[in-house]
């Protein structure tokens, strides 16, 4: 295992910002998560976070600051970083109308996949996600778990080495949420995470370090154990301590 001195920085936010008109959903967010690390992305609903993840894998441009996935920039060498990067957004891409069959098909040549690794890579992220038995049912017709598994094997299809998971676990039962998190800590063994959420709970059982953001601003980076520390010991209390102010 290498040291934290000897990893490199895999996900960038540069000073981040993005305005729409007066208001601004980031801004100047600073943090980078190294090789290795699964980072939890916390705040409350409406905090900045899907904004921020969409300004990290270049879907959206920020107004202001660098994004980077693996040293690219996503605005000016977007396609580099991709190759690197699989992105879980908050609701899809899910082609409701296709089985999860044809869907990883379509998602695979898209990515240049053919023959024998095309077969490969499917066959893993369906392993993987454990998909095999719903491969033939419309997506439509899946459960909220089921779904959301299949968009993890879209963004696993070219088995990039960094993630970014938009709430991947809300609207889930328990049980789904138990095997969303077993596979994520499977990933995590070979994989550097961002994970986007505003359940605490989350974040004890998933990750060491937080990312903390409210109404735009980095309110906190560091450790859960930190974190806890910011509420007398206690989660909640620190989140409500760190998210209560108008800023
Ligand atoms: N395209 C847009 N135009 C205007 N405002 C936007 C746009 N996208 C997001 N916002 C606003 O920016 C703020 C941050 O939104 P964002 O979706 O990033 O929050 P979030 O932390 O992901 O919240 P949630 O957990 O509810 O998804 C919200 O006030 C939202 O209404």
């Amino acid at each position: 295992m290498t040291t934290t001195e000897q990893r490199r920085p895999m996900i960038e936010a540069d000073g981040l910002s993005k305005f729409y008109g007066p208001f601004a959903a980031a801004r100047e967010v600073n943090f980078s998560v190294l090789q290795g690390e699964l980072v939890a992305f916390l705040g409350p609903n409406g905090a900045g976070k899907s904004t921020t993840m969409k300004m990290l894998t270049g879907y959206i441009a920020p107004s202001e600051g660098e994004a980077r996935i693996a040293g690219h920039n996503m605005m000016d060498d977007r396609i580099e970083g991709s190759r690197h990067l699989g992105y879980l957004p908050e609701s899809g891409p899910l082609y409701m109308e296709m089985t999860p069959s044809g869907m990883l098909d379509f998602f695979a040549e898209a990515r240049g996949l053919v023959g024998a690794k095309k077969r490969d890579r499917v066959e893993a992220v369906v392993e993987i996600c454990d998909l095999s038995s719903v491969m033939y049912k419309p997506i439509s017709k899946l459960s909220k778990g089921f779904k959301q598994r299949v968009g993890m094997s879209q963004a696993l299809l070219h088995d990039p080495d960094v993630l970014i998971l938009d709430e991947p676990t809300a609207g889930l039962d328990p049980n789904q949420i138990r095997g969303v998190r077993k596979t994520m800590r499977k990933l995590a063994e070979t994989k550097t995470i961002l994970l986007s959420t505003h359940i605490l709970q989350e974040v004890e059982a998933m990750a060491n370090r937080v990312v903390m953001i409210n109404e735009g601003r980095l309110v906190y980076d560091g450790d859960v154990q930190g974190l806890r520390e910011h509420g007398n010991d206690d989660l909640d209390q620190a989140f409500h301590q760190l998210t209560q102010f108008d800023a």
